[in-house]
């Protein structure tokens, strides 16, 4: 992770900071005490420095030079300082400073190291203004890359659901009503027909004196609006709190998506996301393996070395499976089977990548923190089938046979379409 840089006269907030960092260990900082301090780290680290969190008044900088200086670097800059006055906030904001930070408590210093989370993720985020106005779009855009989102523009409603077609992956949406073409109001209702208020965050801008444009707004779809004009602040924590909100849902839903133990996907996402895969094989006429993995004699690790070491095992597997696959579905479907989909690949090719797979787990070794410092060898049986038969869960039925074949036939094997046929 690229570096922060921290400039701090007073011992102790710099010692406080130090402490709290430890708890961050994604963000690497480094430390200075004054402006000469700063200036030098910076020109010795420059490229690698992605974003500063300064002391307003350094010793030998009292007014806010360091500031400065980084935003001169078109550097993010979250600023520190012992004492609120409203004026300088409000010049500071406007000279482009992510957030003013009052030096109170272990709170506030938190407050900053997790903007600096924020602004790290933000520069995925793809946000879309739709506005008709050049110059509120302009002013909304600057602000919003200020944060270092990615920020997208479209001018009328039609143009806005262009730009979203071709970039499905906007995370939010922020329009205005009054707009040539298409309004606010009709674009959201278009968008909500097909995506739901967490698949894509709108907030409304509502014009000034208009405050039944705001409740329309959300009564269309809308999750949130901002009535104009509106605070840099304003702007940045209506963004900042759906944004958050949108990360928490999709937090949830992988998580119900997961398997507890090793994390892989679980049995609901493999039958969600493989409806689509199949479905679209069958109306595509293209290619789409499904496979079956088992632990051969998994029942007597567990015998031999206890429950635990057989999760180990479980664990292990389903890492190096979600490595070697990561292009494909892995899920584990339950107990030590596992299944991957794999479209586009010919029965041939899944069945090349499976055995070479098969062959790199038997020749592993397996630390499962035994007593007697023992390390474990495992093998795999697997079956794959291109046959997309009446359904996936038909599929996969084909391929848990095939495996079974294997099983038969003396375990540590793959058994393919060729296989069966013969
Ligand atoms: N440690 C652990 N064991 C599990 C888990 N889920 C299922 N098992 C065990 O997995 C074993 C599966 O054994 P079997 O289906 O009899 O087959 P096997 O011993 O793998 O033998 P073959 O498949 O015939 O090679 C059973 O002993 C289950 O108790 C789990 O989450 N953790």
């Amino acid at each position: 992770m690229k570096k922060v840089l921290i400039v701090e006269d007073s011992s102790t907030v710099t010692k406080i900071l130090k402490h709290l960092i430890k708890q961050h260990p994604d963000i690497t900082a480094l430390f200075a005490g004054s402006l000469a301090e700063g200036q030098a780290l910076y020109e010795q680290y420059g490229d690698e420095i992605f974003a500063g969190i300064i002391d307003l008044n350094l010793p030998d900088a009292p007014n806010g030079e360091m500031v400065d200086y980084l935003l001169h670097k078109e550097l993010p800059v979250i600023v520190l300082t012992a004492n609120y006055q409203e004026d300088r906030r409000e010049q500071l904001l406007d000279k482009g400073i992510v957030d003013y930070i009052i030096k109170e408590s272990r709170y506030s210093y938190n407050y900053a190291l997790n903007l600096i989370h924020r602004l790290e993720k933000n520069q995925t985020i793809k946000i879309l203004i739709a506005e008709d106005s050049r110059p509120t779009r302009t002013f909304i855009k600057a602000l919003l890359e200020k944060h270092l989102y990615q920020v997208m523009e479209a001018s009328n409603g039609l143009e806005a659901l262009d730009v979203l077609k071709d970039n499905p992956d906007i995370k939010l949406l922020i329009t205005d009503y009054h707009m040539p073409e298409m309004d606010g109001f009709d674009l959201v209702r278009a968008i909500r027909h097909n995506v739901d208020k967490s698949g894509l965050v709108i907030i409304g801008l509502s014009g000034e004196g208009k405050g039944s444009l705001s409740a329309k707004f959300i009564k269309n779809g809308a999750n949130d609006f901002l009535q104009k004009p509106f605070s840099h602040e304003e702007l940045y924590c209506r963004v900042m709190h759906n944004i958050e909100e949108l990360e928490l849902i999709e937090q949830i839903q992988d998580t119900a998506n997961r398997d507890y133990l090793t994390n892989l996907h679980n049995r609901r996402y493999y039958f969600d996301k493989g409806e689509v895969l199949y479905n679209n094989a069958v109306n595509n006429d293209t290619p789409f393996a499904v496979a079956m993995i088992d632990i051969d004699h998994f029942k007597q690790i567990n015998d031999n070395y206890g429950h635990e070491a057989g999760d180990k095992v479980l664990v292990f597997l389903a890492e190096e499976l979600r490595l070697a696959f990561s292009r494909f579905v892995v899920a584990r479907l339950g107990g030590e089977e596992f299944s991957i989909l794999m479209p586009g690949l010919s029965n041939e090719q899944a069945f090349t990548l499976l055995d070479k797979f098969r062959g790199m787990a038997s020749a592993m070794t397996i630390d499962i923190n035994a007593d007697d410092g023992e390390l474990l060898n495992i093998s795999l049986s697997m079956g794959v089938t291109n046959y997309l038969h009446e359904s996936l869960d038909q599929q996969l039925h084909y391929a848990d046979q095939l495996l079974y074949r294997a099983k038969e036939a003396g375990r540590n094997m793959v058994v393919g379409d060729e296989d069966a046929d013969e």
